[in-house]
C-alpha cells in the first residue's frame, strides 16, 4: 500500500535554458505543491505503512531549504524545472525513506511531472 503526503512551497525560479522569448526566462514564482509517496506493509499493531509524521519529518529539511526561496541559487537546481526538481527531491530523501515510489511536483493546478526514480 502507498501512503503520501502534500506539501506547498513558495518560491521563485527562472528557467535559463528555455528559448529566447519564452516567458519563463523571466524570475516569477509558484506554490509548488509537493507530493511524496511510501510503499511498505500495513504493519500491526498500527495499522500503517508509516506515521505520516515520520513522513513529514523526513521531509522538512528539504521544505526549510526550498521554501521562499530562489531555486536558481541552490546547489543542483541551477535548472530548476518541475522534472529536475523532483528529480533533486529524490536524491535527496531516497536514502531517509527507502520505500519511496514517486515524487510529484506541480507548479500550478495544470501541470506537473511525476518521477518514480532510476
Ligand atoms: N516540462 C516542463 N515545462 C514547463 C516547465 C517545467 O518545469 N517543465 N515550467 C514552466 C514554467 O515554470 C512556467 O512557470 C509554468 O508553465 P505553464 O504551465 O505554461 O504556466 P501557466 O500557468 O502560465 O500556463 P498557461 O497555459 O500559459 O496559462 C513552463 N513549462
Ligand atoms: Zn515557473
Amino acid at each position: 500500500m502507498d501512503v503520501f503526503r502534500v506539501f506547498q512551497i513558495e518560491a521563485a525560479h527562472r528557467l535559463p535554458n528555455v528559448p529566447e522569448g519564452h516567458k519563463c526566462a523571466r524570475v516569477h514564482g509558484h506554490s509548488f505543491r509537493i507530493e511524496v509517496h511510501v510503499s511498505g506493509e500495513v504493519n500491526e499493531p498500527e495499522g500503517w505503512v508509516m506515521d505520516f509524521a515520520d513522513l513529514r519529518r523526513a521531509f522538512q529539511p528539504l521544505f526549510d531549504r526550498l521554501d521562499h526561496h530562489y531555486l536558481n541559487d541552490i546547489e543542483g537546481l541551477e535548472n530548476p524545472t518541475s522534472e529536475n526538481l523532483a528529480r533533486w527531491i529524490w536524491q535527496r530523501l531516497q536514502p531517509e525513506l527507502p520505500g519511496l515510489t514517486q515524487i510529484i511536483v506541480q507548479e500550478t493546478c495544470n501541470a506537473g511531472c511525476i518521477y518514480r526514480g532510476g
